[in-house]
């Protein structure tokens, strides 16, 4: 197996920056828009040998260093007792959302072989023949919480926030009941074989670091806590995350996933020796080949040949994407900086 991902995850020196992107399979390759004529995506999700295979098209296609399994982060929810669907150029809507402490009641345990099997098979499937390693991942309990009390994808985080501020207990019940749901789940991935584990917490940038700390920190702490026997590196990532980047790496996580509105060498600078993902704006693959080379030369020249960087976007890959331009960032990135 190619180990460069999984070294520089370590901190450890490697012969080239390795690369990968969240969200690269998806539609902005016309192989997964085929598939998706044919399956939904929670139906992608339950055929084990489609996800494999959705899960390697970007390894062929690309020259990656690493695989992201195909799932979504609301997967578990199902088994958990939410109504949800997935709502193409929206998100996910739950029918059922959390809107009063009354409705922690419908929170049912997770349990990974009972409600997720089509992710662990897909997980060991993938396992007989892929030649990178596998990045399992999940939602974190903030993020899911979102969605769960939101109903859907939002702009100002009222209703998870007011919620929050006014029900602090329920709060607490729920982000601990989703906390120990995602440490079964990802410890599950782990045992079928996944090589390291991604959790995102994709809108936590939204709080401000006081209340990161109150309401969110001590269930990363636990959940990262939770991780740490199993042996494999952990990322731990969201999006305008530069005022709790600090706050993120004491909760814990081997890699700090940094998005594109974060500096770069300021994130390397106030993360000291703890190894970084990033950072390159998804729009930025839209743009002129030459402003493209600019634009990764800048990342690259940020982190200034430090060993422990995992070259990604800031945030996932966009629809629309020019599939050749992400070969040529991965070819790019890779012959700069050969060692
Ligand atoms: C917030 C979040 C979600 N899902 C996920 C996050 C965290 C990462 C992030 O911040 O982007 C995580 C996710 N979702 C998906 C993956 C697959 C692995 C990969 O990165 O390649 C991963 C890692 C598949 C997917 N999940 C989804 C798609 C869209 C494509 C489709 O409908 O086929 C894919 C490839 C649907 C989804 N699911 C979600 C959203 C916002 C959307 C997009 C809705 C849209 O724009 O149509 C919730």
């Amino acid at each position: 197996m190619n180990e460069v991902f999984l070294k520089a995850a370590r901190g450890e020196t490697t012969p080239y920056t390795p690369v990968w992107f969240m969200r690269q399979a998806g539609r902005y390759q016309p192989e997964y828009r085929k598939i998706r004529e044919r399956y939904t995506l929670p139906e992608i999700v339950r055929h084990p040998e489609v996800t494999a295979e959705v899960t390697k098209l970007p390894v062929a296609q690309l020259g990656v260093d690493a695989a992201i399994l195909f799932a979504d982060i609301t997967t578990p929810l199902y088994g958990m007792g939410f109504d949800l669907d997935i709502v193409e150029g929206k998100g996910p809507v739950i029918h059922n959302p959390i809107r009063t402490p009354k409705d922690l009641h419908r929170l049912q345990p997770f349990d990974p072989k009972a409600h997720t099997p089509f992710v662990l098979e897909a997980i060991r499937l993938l396992k007989e023949d892929l030649e990178v390693p596998l990045i399992g991942f999940a939602g974190a309990p903030f993020t899911l919480a979102s969605y769960l009390i939101e109903g859907g994808p939002t702009r100002n985080f009222v209703r998870v926030k007011a919620f929050m501020y006014a029900e602090e207990e329920a709060w607490h019940q729920l982000m601990r009941a989703l906390t120990e749901a995602m440490i079964a789940y990802l410890t599950a991935q782990v045992h079928a074989g996944a090589d390291a584990v991604q959790v995102f917490d994709s809108w936590v940038g939204h709080l401000t670091a006081s209340d990161y700390r109150r309401y969110v920190k001590p269930h990363m702490q636990r959940l990262f806590a939770g991780l740490s026997g199993l042996g494999v590196p952990t990322i731990h990532f969201g999006t305008r995350t530069m005022h709790l980047l600090e706050e993120m790496q004491a909760a814990g996580g081997q890699v700090i996933g940094v998005d594109h509105t974060t500096p770069f060498d300021w994130a390397r600078a106030r993360l000291g020796a703890t190894p970084v993902q990033g950072n390159l704006d998804p729009a930025v693959l839209f743009a002129p080949w030459p402003v493209v080379e600019r634009e990764v030369l800048r990342v690259l020249e940020a982190n200034a040949g430090r060993a422990g960087h995992i070259f990604n976007l800031g945030h996932g890959i966009l629809p629309g994407t020019p599939v050749e331009t992400v070969q040529r960032v991965v070819a790019f990135v890779h012959e700069r900086t050969q060692r």
